[in-house]
């Protein structure tokens, strides 16, 4: 487990981070969402050691965090950093024999990644001809060739299409389903949502939320309701122990603490018209992210 106590940071007089504590689980993807200036690359950073933090510490199962140690870690910092006029295959491989592993296994290491990141056929083009959303898959290559048993992303998704999200996405699973800690950025929250296992919202320098998802969702879930019919729902306003929250013609959001008034509100959408859907409403992501950074 990588471990973050009660970080610090401070840019002159500006705190960037103020007593940050989380983890990053073994075998699971750690989602780090907050919005713009929040503090994800200052973290990232004191986690690569780029930043040397005022207070705090970081550990890999429990051991302080060394030089050597810390070069094993596999990271795509925000600032993306390859060389533009290299061949794709060749700076992999470069860079996994940077990080000490023999050619062939270096070799074979940036094959197999290529194929899994959809890249094989751009291998021997030079980065500077690639797509943006290709030389973001290179960049992802390069963090993964020496297989890394911690994995720091900051912003892996940004710019790529769909199909390229479920293509890194698999990547990155794979890593996890080996024992890799993995901890990436982002500020799609959709995508958070699909792949992350755990949850880190920062807002302010501060963690704001911490846990797995589901516990999460189920710690944010309020007693709300989505009822959806073919006509109007504007009589749920005159129902005493209900709280309309959203009403667009015959869908509406309800919130109320009494289990039977829901079901009393179902019964009478039925009265009026067939019931298109009807059920408890789990809170998204982004309503979890709005909640907490408020
Ligand atoms: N080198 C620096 N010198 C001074 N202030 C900095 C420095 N790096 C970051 N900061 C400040 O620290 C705060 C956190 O910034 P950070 O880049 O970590 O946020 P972030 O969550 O990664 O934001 P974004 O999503 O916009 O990249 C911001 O107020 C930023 O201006």
């Amino acid at each position: 487990m990588l471990e973050l106590r009660g970080i610090v940071k401070n840019f002159g007089d500006r705190r960037a981070l103020n007593d940050v504590s989380f983890a990053v689980r073994s075998g699971r993807i750690t989602g780090f969402v907050g919005g713009n200036g929040a503090g994800k690359t200052t973290a990232m950073r004191v986690i690569l050691g780029v930043l040397r933090p005022d207070a705090g510490a970081v550990t890999l199962d429990g051991q302080p965090l060394t030089p050597a140690v810390r070069s094993g870690f596999g990271y795509m910092p925000e600032e993306r950093g390859l060389y533009p006029k290299m061949k794709v295959a060749e700076q992999i491989e470069y860079l996994g024999r940077l990080h000490g592993m023999a050619a062939a296994d270096a070799r074979r290491a940036t094959t197999e990644l290529l194929e899994q990141l959809d890249l094989a056929d751009r291998a021997d083009a030079t980065v500077e001809s690639l797509s943006l959303g290709n030389q973001q898959r290179a960049q992802i290559a390069a963090a993964l060739v020496h297989d890394p048993g911690v994995l720091v992303l900051d912003e892996p998704f940004s710019g790529l299409d769909p199909m390229a999200v479920d293509t890194v996405l698999a990547v990155l699973k794979r890593f996890a389903d080996k024992g890799a800690r993995v901890l990436f950025s982002s500020h799609q929250l959709d995508i958070v949502e699909r792949l992350c296992d755990d949850l880190v919202v920062i807002a302010g320098g501060e963690v704001r939320a911490a846990g797995s998802r589901d516990e999460l969702r189920a710690a944010h879930t309020r007693n709300r309701y989505e009822l959806h019919t073919s006509k109007s729902t504007e009589w749920l306003h005159s129902e005493p122990s209900l709280t309309v929250l959203e009403l667009d013609g015959g869908r509406a959001v309800f919130e109320t603490d009494e289990p039977a008034a829901a079901q009393e509100a179902l019964r009478r959408a039925s009265t009026t018209g067939p019931v298109l859907r009807f059920g408890p409403l789990h809170p998204s992501l982004a309503d979890i992210f709005k909640e907490v950074v408020r």
